[in-house]
């Protein structure tokens, strides 16, 4: 069925939009039949020296099949989930054979990390022994300091710690990962997990995976032909790591590998003849969502196949093997953030509070089932705050997960917002293990979440004896990381509200609004500041479907204060392509993976330019081509319309295409929105514009005010009209039948008019 023509409701066929109007199959943009993968292939001229083909490369023939026909792929089959029992897809046996690959030099690695825009970064790390010594000579000095001038004294530290964090942040360039085949020749991944990764298909590694891969499984040789490398204590025993990298660009498997990888070696360590049903939680998950949570479980065991690791999702009954440990950490917690304290829109704009409500009614279930046995984990996948209220148990006593090794925060700047900072940081003080790592990914970090983690694990490796030192590394992939290259965005005025519907309405049935912006293409995602914004907006476009095309159930909302159930079956529908305009709050906006979604709806304005990013990148995943992320703004907007518009100019130079008439944000426009304070940022970013919360212009309709108040006094003028009628009626009666015509003239109908 062409989507199209169904949603054009029989409007005369423009001509230009000729595969359809012909009644071709439709080519769905954002599941266009040449995926890349790789965003950013720069050829780089510096030092002379061109980037050269390995042969090894060549030979596992993933290389040679970048460019190839994928057009078989369907990208609207729903995700298969992954069961345990499913057959390894292939057996240790069969698997490739082990081959030794020859390492990249310093210089090879550097011309292809910067060719594909990776740029590593030493955070902060251990010092070298002469750099203790000086430390330790310069301090008597600068305490002496420290007390003479108290006023200063801030001031003073704060330009130590720069200068200390200064020396430490070089580059780096381990080896990149040209192909997929080399986790197994290369890095030794096992042979069943390299054989997962291969039966999910894809042919060459984004470049998060390029540049994280090697240096997550195994550091020592990622770095063997790095000659700066040597200068970098402690990483032999690992780093902690923040990576920024485009959305859509594979994060998820990017640490699930290293997170799989992880227990298989441990386990391989540890117990020569492998149990396979003895399982120590080593690993945790942290997402904002309940749907982002599934979808990496789902996503883990995929990759987990045959290989015996399990990859769970924290529920309210599941019972984690833990350490109780006597007295609370209430002190501490007050300390570290304000959890909360951003009130109730701010948690539901991120998902929080409705997944948790669902938890706490399923944790009621546990209290009552103290003898539960533990639940079988490997790595547990979970949101914040149920594993946190597992954490927290009863009469002061505090539960804490010694075996954890690795804490992964997905989505991390968000985790350590003021929304969600407290619950994360309560997850992560109960991983107590001395050499617990770090991994935080997302598409944006901003500086004060990146300064709050090194402040946090620099604290933590000062802890004791027992931690190894390792230092704190960052990857971002890309020039900036606030952008959205791969895809076409649009800012669109509207004046009123109304307005705003219409337009969308245009969208929706693009055949007739050749100057309305892109033709929008089902499926989309349309999001709206609030829950009942979403709700009112749902009412509005549900019987816009014709009932041959599926009607209104082609139309979904989705929001935090639905129950869990139904949420999950909406994600199906949608994934299965039963629903194609899918209405939601920001619940959506983050880690989602929709891969045959074409378009995005800024239906509002987003809050913040990461809430922009992470939104338009709901489109576009895996560098596909062709999605379109549309956002409309009002005069309500202006204020706060800049940071978005920032961001759509900076995405359209990463693209190569900023600039020019064709642009979506001219340089006029740039200069003529207002900047906006900061404060006033701080407020959208937690309450949204003020005049759409509830109570304000919440409802959502196609008439203005004018046209309402109008059909009011019209209802409430026949009425009168009415009235009046029946009283002469009953007068006239009484004085003999006279004067029923007199008065009876449309005077009354629009006398309500100037009221
Ligand atoms: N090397 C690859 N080649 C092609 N597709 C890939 C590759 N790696 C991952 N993908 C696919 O890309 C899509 C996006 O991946 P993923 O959800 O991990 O992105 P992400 O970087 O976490 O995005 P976000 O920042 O939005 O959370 C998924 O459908 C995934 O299966």
């Amino acid at each position: 069925m062409d989507i199209l023509k169904v949603l054009s409701r029989g409007i005369k066929a423009n001509p230009k939009n000729k595969p359809h109007a012909a009644g071709g199959t439709p080519q769905l943009p954002s599941a266009g039949a040449l995926p890349r993968p790789q965003l950013f292939h720069d050829p780089v001229s510096s030092r002379g020296k061109k980037r050269k083909r390995r042969r090894d490369a060549q030979d596992d023939g993933l290389e040679d099949q970048e460019d190839g026909d994928v057009s078989d792929v369907d990208y609207f089959a729903p995700k298969k989930p992954a069961t345990e029992s499913a057959p390894p897809t292939e057996p240790e046996d069969d698997a490739p054979k082990k081959r030794k690959i020859k390492l990249l030099d310093e210089e090879e690695c550097r011309q292809m990390l910067r060719s594909h825009r990776l740029k590593f970064t030493i955070l902060s790390g251990p010092r070298r022994d002469e750099e203790v010594k000086e430390q330790e000579e310069e301090e008597p000095a600068s305490k002496k300091k420290k007390q003479k001038k108290d006023k200063t004294k801030n001031a003073d530290s704060k330009k130590d710690d720069k200068g200390k964090k200064d020396e430490h942040k070089k580059q780096i360039f381990p080896q990149p990962l040209t192909s997929f085949g080399e986790l197994r020749h290369t890095y030794d991944v096992s042979a069943q997990l390299a054989a997962n990764i291969s039966a999910q298909g894809f042919r060459v590694p984004t470049e998060v995976q390029m540049g994280s891969l090697p240096l997550l499984l195994r550091p020592a040789t990622a770095l063997k032909k790095s000659k700066s490398s040597a200068e970098i204590p402690g990483i032999g025993n690992g780093a902690d790591f923040l990576a920024v990298a485009p959305t859509g660009s594979g994060k998820t498997i990017t640490f699930l590998i290293p997170a799989i990888d992880g227990v298989l070696r441990r386990r391989a360590e540890q117990q020569q003849g492998t149990d396979r049903d003895e399982h120590v939680l080593e690993a945790i998950v942290v997402a904002p969502t309940r749907e982002l949570a599934s979808q990496i479980v789902n996503e883990g065991r995929k990759l987990a196949i045959g290989t015996g690791v399990r990859v769970v999702l924290m529920k309210g009954n599941l019972r984690l093997a833990a350490e109780e440990v006597q007295g609370g950490n209430k002190a501490r917690d007050e300390e570290e953030g304000s959890g909360g304290e951003e009130g109730s829109e701010a948690e539901e704009s991120e998902g929080g509070s409705g997944d948790e409500e669902d938890e706490e009614k399923e944790e009621g279930k546990t209290s009552k089932d103290g003898a539960k046995p533990l639940a079988r984990v490997d790595i547990l996948v979970t949101t914040p705050k149920i594993l946190l209220n597992f954490l927290a148990g009863k009469s002061g006593a505090r539960k804490m997960l010694p075996s954890v090794r690795s804490l992964i925060l997905d989505e991390a700047d968000v985790l350590l917002d003021p929304i969600f900072r407290k619950q994360t940081m309560g997850i992560w003080r109960a991983c107590t293990h001395p050499d617990v790592s770090l991994h935080c990914w997302s598409a944006t970090m901003a500086s004060n979440v990146e300064s709050l983690i090194i402040k946090h694990l620099e604290k933590r490796s000062q802890r004791g004896p027992d931690s190894s030192p390792r230092p704190i590394i960052r990857l971002v992939v890309g020039l900036k990381d606030t952008a959205v290259p791969n895809i076409t965005h649009k800012l669109i005025y509207t004046a009123t509200e109304p307005g705003k519907l219409l337009a969308l309405r245009q969208l929706l049935h693009p055949v007739s609004s050749a100057d309305s912006g892109p033709p929008l293409r089902p499926p989309f995602l349309v999001f709206t500041q609030t829950i009942p914004r979403a709700q009112a907006l749902h009412d509005e476009l549900k019987y816009d479907i014709p009932l041959e095309a599926g009607g209104s159930a082609r139309v979904a909302v989705l929001h935090s204060s639905m129950a869990d159930s139904a949420r999950s079956k909406i994600m199906a529908r949608f994934r299965a392509g039963e629903v194609w305009v899918l209405i939601t709050t920001d619940v959506l906006a983050r880690g989602v993976d929709f891969a045959g979604v074409n378009g995005v709806v800024n239906y509002d304005v987003p809050t913040s330019a990461a809430g922009y990013v992470h939104r338009a990148g709901r489109t576009g995943r895996a560098g596909r081509e062709g999605g379109v992320a549309v956002t409309f703004y009002t005069k309500d907007d202006i204020p706060f319309v800049k940071s978005v518009a920032n961001v759509i100019a900076v995405s359209e130079k990463q693209a190569g295409e900023g600039g020019g008439e064709q642009a979506a944000v001219q340089q006029w426009l740039l200069d003529a929105l207002p900047k906006v304070a900061k404060e006033d940022k701080r407020k959208l970013k937690v309450r949204g514009v003020e005049s759409r919360r509830a109570g304000g212009k919440a409802t959502i309709t196609t008439k203005s005010s004018w046209e309402r108040r109008r059909e009011n006094n019209r209802v409430q003028a026949i009425e009168a009209s009415k009235k009046r009628k029946r009283q002469r009626r009953e007068e006239g009666r009484g004085e003999g039948g006279e004067g029923e015509v007199e008065g009876e003239s449309g005077d009354g109908e629009w006398g309500g008019l100037d009221d």
